[in-house]
């Protein structure tokens, strides 16, 4: 074995001097966000303290910048949370998500917002948004689309009646996990809890390990994991964070059918978030029922060469007109060559609502 040419004690004496400067770096850091909030505070009464296109700016710049070792998801990760210490110091920022306690949903808010942001649970989507209404919390997060089952329908038909607007995205991937309580035994499991959801994503897996087991649909990951805690012949589906929530075994890992397994959640809020460089926006838009109505929409997107990222249609709500388009694409609505197609849009549809312009999803 060769000799190493640094000892172990010279190494942990140069950690503790990059603590040392990291330390000082932060503080100084934090002493700077204290400031801006001192400005924005004089600039105008009820300031916006969460600047969403800033933050993705921040992270964006972090990992272009980054060299290694550390991977540059890794370090946005960690800018991610220094961001968010600021931001609390500021004005710690209230956030309702899709409960309970455990859920994918509640990743997604901790990823998107950091440890530092207030998360609370809500019992259903119209319940977040009911809060953000309120004002009872600055934010929500909810589900919008997964990458194997498809959109959530009831977030879509919550804007229809909502003024809120969409200041942000987050994309987590989805790891579905086979746990059971401490003392279950793997040829003890006859039920297994999860929601409807998490079945259908992990459908072949169960298909082919657990055929007899019987499924039993319940409202949350979060709840079934909740569930099994006290039962010794069930197991649940569910992701990490419920899993550590109620000290439950994995008999299990990773069993989604399809290893992209994916959610979109959007942050939704009262603000109208500036450009950030790289953002898309969402639209809903009513048709008159008509014969080329859905060519008439499409057109000014194909000619102004706008990417359209998804198109879901929805029976309308109103009853006035017979469907609604949902729809989301690159680039922001202050943008001119999007300001132009927009322009163009509004004039074929019979109603045009844009939901928001917001930061592509960094993390
Ligand atoms: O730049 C700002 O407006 C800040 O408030 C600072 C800061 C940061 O820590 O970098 C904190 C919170 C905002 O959401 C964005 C950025």
């Amino acid at each position: 074995m060769t000799e190493p040419t640094v000892s172990l004690e010279a190494l942990r004496q140069r950690i503790d001097a990059l603590d040392n400067d990291i330390l000082r770096l932060i503080s100084e850091r934090a002493a700077c966000a204290q400031r801006v909030a001192e400005i924005k505070t004089d600039r105008e009464p009820g300031a916006l303290f969460y600047r969403p296109e800033r933050e993705a700016q921040v992270l964006r710049r972090i990992m272009e910048l980054n060299k290694g070792p550390l991977d540059s998801e890794e370090m946005a990760r960690l800018f991610r949370e220094i961001m968010s210490a600021c931001l609390a110091l500021e004005q710690p920022v209230k956030v309702a998500y899709l409960g309970p306690e455990g859920t994918f949903t509640q990743q997604a808010a901790i990823k998107h917002f950091g440890e530092s942001a207030i998360s609370l649970p809500m019992a259903a989507i119209d319940e977040v948004f009911r809060e953000v209404e309120a004002g009872a919390v600055n934010y929500g997060v909810v589900p919008v689309e997964n990458s194997t089952e498809g959109v959530i329908n009831h977030t879509l038909d919550s804007f229809m009646d909502s003024g809120l607007r969409i200041c942000g995205e987050v994309v987590l991937r989805i790891h579905h996990h086979l746990l059971v309580a401490e003392t279950t035994r793997r040829d003890k499991v006859s039920r297994i809890y999860s929601h409807p959801q998490s079945f259908a994503q992990c459908r072949k897996w169960l298909d082919a390990h657990f055929p007899q087991a019987e499924r039993v649909p319940v409202s949350s990951n979060a709840e079934a994991a909740r569930l099994v805690k006290t039962e010794w012949h069930s197991a649940a589906i569910a992701g990490d964070m419920a899993a550590q929530l109620y000290g439950l075994a994995k008999l299990a890992e990773k069993i989604e059918d399809r290893p992209d397994n994916s959610t979109r959640f959007l942050i939704i809020g009262n603000q109208d978030v500036p450009i950030s460089g790289e953002d898309k926006t969402s639209l809903v838009v009513a048709m008159r029922n008509q014969p080329g109505a859905l060519h008439d929409l499409l057109e000014p997107f194909h000619r102004h060469q706008i990417d359209m990222t998804r198109l879901e249609t929805r029976p309308s709500r109103t009853g006035v007109w017979n469907y609604v388009f949902f729809i989301d694409f690159k680039g922001h609505r202050e943008e001119p060559r999007v300001a132009a197609m927009l322009e163009e849009v509004q004039l074929r549809a019979a109603e045009v609502k844009v939901l928001g312009s917001y930061p592509v999803g960094v993390l």
